[in-house]
């Protein structure tokens, strides 16, 4: 298949038809220029337009020019291009962090301009490259089929990598036809990072990218019917309150007899969909188990999430360390929570916290290590409104998704 007839495929098949303005997340690579190349044919053929964004994360200092030069580029053939620049800092996890800062800016270009797809030209040799680094690390199912070819998040935001089929290397005929040379990212050649030593290593090897992009095919198909099936479980067995997700003892027990995989899998979709956190070590989820088998202490803290057992089941919420910070009112804060209502100069969204001694929260059905965790409306410090904890005001809450729903959207922790 051409790179062009992937395009159009995946927007006929997978993405369903419509999608008049679509993005292009383009670094400068080699396969995301291509992608832009490809697009735009795929785009004067249809009645379909598009728009360019480029990261710029701060972080080293000639991406300013490599930006430029994406710009320089589009601008020459017509195309809106915009830069996004981030200023992260270097230290731990600065890989990760870029990926996650890099995908949220994306995500926000994407709303403002009205952009559905954001195309990212993730290729064949990176799902094979993918599938090994995670064999290697002893992943299970979920984990080894982690590379969507669309999908759509929980903002709403839909993704997506037309060339999961499609070789690097017939990517490069096309910029080699266009007379156009890739900005070489030096760290693409820096075998101390895992992905590169991982391809040369592929490539010493002979081994097959289409074979390898194959098996992760398979195994994704295999997640999806099993993340199908665990949603339709999810629907049985969990009750949310407001935002609480309580697995009724009977519930519970039922699983840890008959399917504790499913317990475990259950159990760690709420922590992801309350906490917004990467799946937790073995261990960690280890210590969430034996908590749930016994629950003699008072309750757990992990990925984010209170875990607490009492008369009803186990309760999942927010733990309250981990609450992010007041945001402007109008904006969802802490992922789930959209807040309605007067709007008013400065209002805010944070947790309830110790303000809670300021509501009738003992009338609610939630208790108070979880009402704290509700969102407060504040203006310029001084409490207007909690309306999970009884003091409703003039707002309204509302709880994005669920749990089930987020394992049908299968959202990826990105690549
Ligand atoms: N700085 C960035 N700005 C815009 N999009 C980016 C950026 N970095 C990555 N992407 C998107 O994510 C995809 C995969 O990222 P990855 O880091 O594997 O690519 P890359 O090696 O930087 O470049 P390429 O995939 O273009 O050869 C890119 O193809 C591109 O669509």
């Amino acid at each position: 298949m051409t790179p062009a007839a992937a395009i159009a495929r995946l927007f006929d098949g997978p993405l369903g038809g419509g999608h008049r303005r679509f993005g292009i997340a383009v670094s400068g690579g080699g396969d995301s220029l291509a992608l832009l190349l490809s697009a735009q044919t795929h785009a004067q053929s249809t009645d379909r337009s598009f728009r360019v964004a480029t990261v710029d994360h701060g972080l080293r200092p000639e991406a300013v020019e490599e930006a430029r030069q994406v710009a320089a580029l589009c601008a020459e053939r017509g195309i809106a291009h915009d830069i996004l620049t981030l200023a992260l800092r270097d230290g731990p996890d600065l890989q990760a962090r870029a990926r996650q800062a890099r995908y949220a800016a994306l995500g926000e270009w994407a709303a403002q301009h009205h952009l559905s797809p954001v195309l990212l030209g993730h290729t064949q040799d990176d799902v094979a490259e993918s599938l090994v680094m995670r064999l290697r690390r002893g992943v299970g199912l979920e984990g080894l089929a982690e590379m969507p070819e669309c999908w759509t998040d929980a903002r709403g935001q839909t993704w997506a990598r037309p060339f999961l089929s499609i070789a690097r290397l017939a990517l490069r005929d096309i910029l080699a036809r266009a007379g156009i040379t890739p900005i070489e990212d030096p760290s693409n050649e820096d075998s101390r990072f895992e992905r590169v030593e991982i391809r040369k290593a592929l490539a010493m090897l002979g081994w097959s990218d289409a074979h390898l992009a194959r098996s992760a095919r398979h195994l994704a198909e295999a997640a999806q019917a099993y993340n199908t099936r665990l949603a339709d479980l999810a629907e049985d067995v969990f009750v949310t309150t407001v935002s609480d997700v309580v697995l009724q003892t009977e519930h519970a027990r039922e699983l840890a007899a008959s399917e504790p995989d499913s317990l475990r899998r259950l159990l760690l979709a709420a922590l992801a969909w309350i906490g917004g956190r990467a799946t937790p070590r073995a261990d960690e989820q280890k210590r969430l188990l034996d908590y749930v088998a016994d629950p003699a202490t008072g309750g757990i803290t992990l990925a984010g999430c209170r875990i607490m057992c009492d008369a009803a089941g186990v309760r999942l919420f927010r733990e309250e360390a981990d609450c992010p910070p007041e945001v402007k009112f109008g904006k969802v804060w802490d992922r789930r929570w959209l807040v309605e209502g007067p709007v008013a100069p400065g209002l805010t969204i944070g947790a309830l916290g110790r303000d809670i001694d300021q509501t009738p929260w003992r009338g609610g059905v939630l208790p108070r290590a979880s009402a704290m965790t509700t969102p407060a409306i504040r203006q310029d410090g001084s409490l207007l409104a909690a309306p999970a904890a009884g003091l409703p005001g003039a707002y309204r809450i509302k709880v994005e998704g669920s749990v089930a729903a987020a394992l049908r959207r299968r959202e990826p922790i990105f690549n």
